[in-house]
């Protein structure tokens, strides 16, 4: 899979070992960064990811601040970005299978790597199920359109 990421200087440690376990696995990662540890803020880098995922040019995104809950927010001002912030796999798994979700958000004070690691393999693994669940993420999009539903 093409994978953006994206962090703030409090999830950029995490970010980089997440980059380099999924290029271990065999994902291309398009990283929309920062680039260092200095101070930043993470409306930027979440906005940024999540542009490369609705555009299309990835097909997930994975997006780290100090809680995970700052960029994920910032994540899902962009149309089309469903961002869920996880801390174990269960909820990725879910988000995947009853959200369609299509980025992930962790916090790095929040999650060790082996569990961070954890989270993104369920993330990836689990796909959405359709059905009952498709009409809903539907109306994401028509909240997003404006309609009051
Ligand atoms: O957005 C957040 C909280 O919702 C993130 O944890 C940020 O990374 C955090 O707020 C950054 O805090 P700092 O004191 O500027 O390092």
């Amino acid at each position: 899979m093409k994978i953006a990421m994206g962090a703030d200087h409090a999830g950029f440690n995490l970010r980089n070992e997440v980059k380099a376990y999924l290029a271990e696995l065999g994902h291309e990662v398009i990283d929309a960064g920062t680039d260092s540890a200095e101070r930043t803020d993470y409306p930027i880098w979440g906005a940024r990811a999540a542009h490369l995922v609705t555009s299309g040019e990835c097909d997930a995104g994975v997006i780290v601040c100090g809680s995970g809950i700052g960029i994920s927010i910032a994540a899902n001002k962009v149309p089309g970005a469903r961002c869920v912030v996880c801390t174990e796999p269960f909820s990725a798994e879910m988000a995947r299978r009853h959200n369609n979700a299509n980025m992930l958000a962790m916090g790095e004070r929040f999650v060790g790597v082996d569990m961070a690691k954890a989270i993104v393999d369920a993330f990836l693994a689990a796909e959405f199920e359709g059905g009952r669940h498709a009409g809903r993420v539907d109306l994401f999009g028509r909240i997003e359109q404006g309609e009051q539903l």
